[in-house]
């Protein structure tokens, strides 16, 4: 296990604004494409790339399974499957023409071991924090590296107590 530092501020996400940032992105994807297949990283790429490939009318949907948190900690990271051999043909062999899709981008680790596979396919991810940036082509909101993104899917209802009561 990396020893991680818990980042400072939270940024929770609805599905509905989940939802409306991945319409933002499929925007500006569409202005890019068009692209023969969509490759997710999962896990968390596999609900935006559903909804990306959704808005451009991409019917082809790979993955590649890519593991690196447990929770808020950093471990090594494990590829568990690589990108088919169809998409890579479709990609030319170098990613031309592929979409690869990701939830977020950190330290850009995960990017950079997609990259190294399919150098030239076009990389796409809803949010951004700065040390990954510059390894994607694509994304719609920047958050600081010491905000931890709370993705819709990793949260629940609960209680909020009042600000009175010592809430932050
Ligand atoms: O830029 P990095 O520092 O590499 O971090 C970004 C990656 O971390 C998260 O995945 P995680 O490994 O937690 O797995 P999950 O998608 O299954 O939640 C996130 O979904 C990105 O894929
Ligand atoms: N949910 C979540 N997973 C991550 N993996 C790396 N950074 C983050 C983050 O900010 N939020
Ligand atoms: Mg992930």
């Amino acid at each position: 296990m990396i020893a991680h530092k818990t980042p400072d501020k939270a940024f929770p996400v609805s599905w509905d604004q989940f939802h409306r940032d991945c319409r933002a992105l499929s925007w500006r994807l569409n202005e890019t494409g068009p692209f023969h297949a969509v490759v997710a990283i999962t896990r968390g790429g596999l609900v935006p790339a559903a909804i990306v490939a959704r808005e451009l009318g991409v019917r082809v949907i790979d993955t590649v399974c890519i593991a690196s948190y447990d929770h808020l900690h950093k471990s090594e990271l494990k590829v568990l499957k690589g990108i088919s051999d169809m998409t890579v043909k479709l990609g030319g062999g170098s990613g031309r023409n592929l979409l690869v899709v990701d939830d977020l981008v950190d330290t850009g680790a995960t990017a950079r071991v997609v990259r190294s596979m399919i150098p030239d396919a076009h990389f796409a991810t809803v949010y951004a924090k700065p040390l990954g940036k510059p390894l994607v082509d694509t994304f719609i909101t920047e958050v600081s590296q010491d905000t931890w993104i709370y993705f819709p899917w990793d949260l629940d209802l609960a209680f909020a107590p009042p600000l009175r009561d010592g809430a932050a």
